[in-house]
């Protein structure tokens, strides 16, 4: 059944990583169904072209681009008081992440922060920012963090990813219990495949393969980020501290990193060749 158009009317979200992926697609989603937009990203060309593209699909969509790298705590803040100056957001959506392909035991310590400072650190940031500022004007919110099947169970070759993701996980489930009182929800959804860029790039260097898949395909994007109104909506005003698994059951099929097994066979040229393959940003 479709949604009401005006499902989220009145809403204003911040989707951090929202200028591109699942970020950008969930932003759009949200847009459709009536909310006000604000994405916040490293690169400002990149906001800059999702808010373009918004608009050509969503006529009169309101969105606001705050470039900001949120391992930057600082410039988390600063990010968050910008937002805010159009008026409060009422939806964060912890979606901005790292992650590569690489064998645990190379890592420098540099690689381990890339991905806990973006991941872990970062989502922590923008939601104690936000949960401080609903709290202190006594308004009720929202945050949806974007997890990972290894969340639940590990993640092979993406060790910090996995940690970082686990870690958002117990943020999820801490602070629906702890805010609650105020009226704010937490909640989570862990998603298996959904062709991304990035995500085929970094992580299925081989191509996606749906053979672990019980439904035997991909995610559609349009199946998250429906997933994610609702989750954010009044409908689920009543869930709190929940993770929801979306992955075509996967999961109860097998470990968290199809294609783990594949590599534990990778040779040094192989995993030099991978981390060639890893696009810069
Ligand atoms: C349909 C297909 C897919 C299915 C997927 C299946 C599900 C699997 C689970 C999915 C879970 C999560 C998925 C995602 O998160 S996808 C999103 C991925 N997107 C990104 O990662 C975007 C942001 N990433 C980046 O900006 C960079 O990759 C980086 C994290 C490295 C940060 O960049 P930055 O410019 O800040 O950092 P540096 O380049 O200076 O590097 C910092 C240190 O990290 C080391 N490094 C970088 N890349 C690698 C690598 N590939 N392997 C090992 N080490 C790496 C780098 O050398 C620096 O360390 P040193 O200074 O010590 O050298
Ligand atoms: N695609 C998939 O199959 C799966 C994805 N996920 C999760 O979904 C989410 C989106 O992934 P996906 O769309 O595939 O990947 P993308 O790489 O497209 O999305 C990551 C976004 O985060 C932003 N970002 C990265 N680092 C920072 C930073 N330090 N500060 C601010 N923004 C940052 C990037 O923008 P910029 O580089 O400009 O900063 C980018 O827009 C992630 O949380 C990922 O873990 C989970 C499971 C599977």
């Amino acid at each position: 059944m479709a949604f009401a158009p005006g499902l989220l009317a009145g809403r204003r979200a911040l989707v951090t990583g929202g200028g591109t992926g699942l970020g950008r697609s969930i932003g759009r989603r949200f847009l459709e169904l009536g909310a006000s937009l604000a994405i916040c990203g490293r690169r400002g060309a990149v906001l800059d072209a999702a808010v373009d593209a918004f608009r050509a699909d969503v006529p009169g969509a309101v969105v606001t681009t705050h470039p900001c790298d949120i391992r930057d705590a600082v410039a988390v803040e600063a990010m968050l008081d910008d937002v805010w100056r159009d008026g409060p957001a009422d939806i964060l959506v912890n979606n901005a992440a790292a992650n590569f392909l690489a064998q645990t035991h190379r890592l420098s310590a540099r690689a381990v922060d890339a991905v806990l400072g973006t991941t872990l650190h970062g989502a922590a940031y923008c939601t104690v920012g936000c949960g401080r500022r609903w709290i202190e004007a006594g308004q009720p919110g929202v945050v949806l963090s974007i997890l990972t099947l290894s969340a639940l169970q590990g993640g092979a070759f993406t060790a910090p990813s996995a940690m970082a993701k686990a870690g958002l996980l117990a943020m999820t489930q801490s602070l629906a219990v702890e805010w609650g009182p105020h009226g704010i929800r937490l909640v989570a959804i862990a998603p298996g495949t959904f062709p991304t860029e990035a995500a085929v790039a970094r992580l299925r260097p081989g191509g996606v393969e749906h053979a672990g898949v019980p439904l035997r395909r991909a995610g559609k994007h349009e199946e998250l980020t429906d997933l994610a109104a609702f989750l954010v909506s009044d409908h689920a005003g009543y869930v709190t501290g929940e993770c929801v698994v979306a992955d075509g059951g996967r999961r109860l099929l097998g470990g968290a990193r199809a294609g783990a097994q594949e590599m534990l066979d990778w040779t040094d040229a192989d995993w030099a060749a991978q981390r060639a393959r890893t696009p810069a940003r």
